[in-house]
């Protein structure tokens, strides 16, 4: 049986819509290969079908034509990725380590994000002080660039490339961004076109150098974050806080800052003799006595940047304050708030202690700190953490501390607060007033002490004394804090007559105040022993 198809089966397969008018020598090629591979039907068929379609030739070419421009882009990219391997570096900067801000900052004074086109726009004050600020906003807002795409730029003869990766997302089930989710961290790449290692660390250093220069009138508090354990990606300015705004008792200040640099000086010393490079302060006292803006001080007074962490907070356990205290730089102050929250841990006591606790039921309940004291110990202790190290911890209770974490070799000095003396108080006056507002400011005519002197003409500071020791003499000694005090002054800024004045009445409506506050909390108390007294 002849299998062959004839001539006549051929035609009547092909479509009819395919146009047969191509004629020369490609018909020719395609007539010949068509003979010889017509033995068998489906081949036939099908070379007669590819020969009578131009519209699936066309695609062969295209297909071929796309694979080839693919390989070779492919290939690029492949000689590409090679040539920065050998001939560039590249070093990694992760938020929540200083060499991100200070990378970040640098990068900013380059100017290298003009030619951004994706910003994320927040206000000047609640993110760091870097971004492109433009026009009339610039005053409250800046411009910070938020997307991957590399900026190349070029700085002491090298080109740099910059890729500033976006931090995270966390997707649910579908796709959608999980609301609520903490971001994961921005990553920073810089790429130098060197085979020279010291092209980068020179880089590192002037951001470095560029940083330290513009942070000078200010004091950089970072704070631990509760996203990303342990890191410290929240960072605040404040203003540098001038030396002797702190009102303390005499030679008080004077001495800290004294040991203080005599500590960094003696690193030799301390390696020497086989001692921590170490030193530790427990600043105590009633709230608004002046602890923390003493460190803040301090810190300014060093040119130190301040790690500040409260172990009051619920997000801070164990691994998260370890890990804190690890990623902190040398010569920096780590600050160490509400050390008093601390409790031995639950397996140690054996008891079961709930998140708030009092000892007794007249005492105000205090919050029970994830950190137990035997991290706390390890971690004061040095263990994970930096020579160099100077820490400081603050507590308004000094009576709930474990004699363990107050030992000499843990902390080293311990300086009391106190509420407001007269002389403090004074000195309060003097700083909120000084002698040339006392000149300017028009004289209370209420005020015989004041008018006494406007007319007898005596010296601006003569007056201002006087000022200060009728304002000293109706303050009642260790009743308010200085902060309190401060509160009051605040309220007449131009006025310093009437603050003299109008502090009795002050004192005395703040004791009335105090007063109804402590019945109050009495009562509460008293009612709720009458209820656990009550039989069930
Ligand atoms: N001794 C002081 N000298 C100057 N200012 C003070 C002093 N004490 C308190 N202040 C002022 O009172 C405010 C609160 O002070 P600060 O936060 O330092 O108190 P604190 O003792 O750390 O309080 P807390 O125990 O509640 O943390 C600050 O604005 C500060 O300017």
């Amino acid at each position: 049986m002849d299998t062959h198809p004839t001539e006549k089966t051929l035609y009547l397969l092909e479509p009819s819509y395919v146009p047969v008018a191509a004629t020369g020598r490609g018909q020719n090629i395609w007539s010949n290969i068509k003979s010889r591979l017509s033995q068998s039907n489906g081949a036939a068929l099908l070379i007669s079908f590819l020969s009578k379609s131009y519209f699936l030739q066309d695609s062969a070419k295209l297909f071929l034509l796309g694979s080839i421009i693919e390989a070779g882009r492919r290939l690029c990219q492949w000689f590409l990725i090679r040539f920065r391997i050998q001939y560039s570096i590249t070093a990694e900067f992760v938020q929540g380590d200083p060499t991100y801000e200070w990378i970040l900052h640098f990068l900013n004074d380059q100017e290298v994000w003009r030619r951004a086109r994706e910003f994320e726009v927040s206000t000047k004050s609640s993110s760091r002080k870097w971004g492109i600020t433009t026009g009339r906003t610039s005053e409250f807002v800046q411009y910070v660039p938020t997307y991957a795409r590399p900026q190349i730029f070029r700085w002491n003869g090298h080109w740099l490339e910059i890729t500033r990766a976006k931090p995270e997302t966390h997707f649910g089930l579908f796709g959608q961004p999980v609301l609520g989710h903490p971001p994961g961290l921005s990553t920073m790449f810089v790429t130098v076109y060197t085979l020279d290692m010291s092209v980068m660390s020179a880089i590192v250093e002037e951001a470095r150098k560029r940083y330290v220069e513009v942070s000078k009138p200010d004091v950089i508090i970072h704070m631990a974050s509760n996203h990303h354990g342990g890191t410290w990606d929240r960072a605040k300015r404040q203003r540098r806080r001038p030396f002797n705004s702190i009102i303390l008792q005499e030679g008080v200040l004077d001495s800290l800052l004294q040991d203080t640099k005599e500590f960094f000086k003696t690193e030799s010393w301390y390696t020497e003799r086989g001692i921590p490079h170490r030193r530790g302060y427990l600043l105590y006292g009633p709230p608004g006595s002046g602890k923390s803006s003493t460190i803040c001080a301090l810190a300014g007074e060093l040119g130190m940047e301040m790690y500040s962490l409260s172990l009051a907070s619920d997000y801070i356990d164990d691994s998260y304050f370890q890990r804190a205290a690890a990623s902190m730089p040398k010569n920096s102050i780590f600050v160490i708030e509400d050390i008093d929250c601390v409790m031995p841990s639950w397996n140690d006591t054996g008891e079961d202690v709930p998140q708030m606790i009092s000892r007794r039921p007249w005492e105000i309940p205090f919050s029970r700190s994830r950190v137990t004291l035997s991290t706390l110990l390890n971690v004061i202790d040095g263990v994970g953490s930096e020579e160099g190290r100077l820490f400081f911890t603050t507590t308004n209770h000094i009576d709930r501390l474990d004699p363990a974490l107050i030992r000499p070799g843990r902390i080293d000095r311990k300086i009391p607060y106190y509420l407001a003396t007269k002389e403090q108080a004074a000195a309060l006056f003097m700083h909120f007033f000084p002698l040339n507002s006392i000149s300017s400011a028009n004289p209370h005519s209420d005020c015989p002490e004041v008018g006494t002197l406007n007319k007898s003409k005596e010296t601006h500071e003569a007056q201002a004394i006087q000022l200060s020791k009728t304002f000293a003499s109706q303050v009642p000694p260790h009743e308010f804090s200085i902060a309190d005090l401060q509160g009051y002054l605040l309220r007449y800024k131009n006025e310093p007559e009437r603050a003299a004045v109008e502090i009795r009445a002050w004192t005395e409506q703040e004791r009335e105040y105090k007063r109804g506050e402590r019945e109050r909390v009495n009562k509460k108390i008293k009612e709720k022993e009458k209820k656990e007294a009550m039989p069930l």
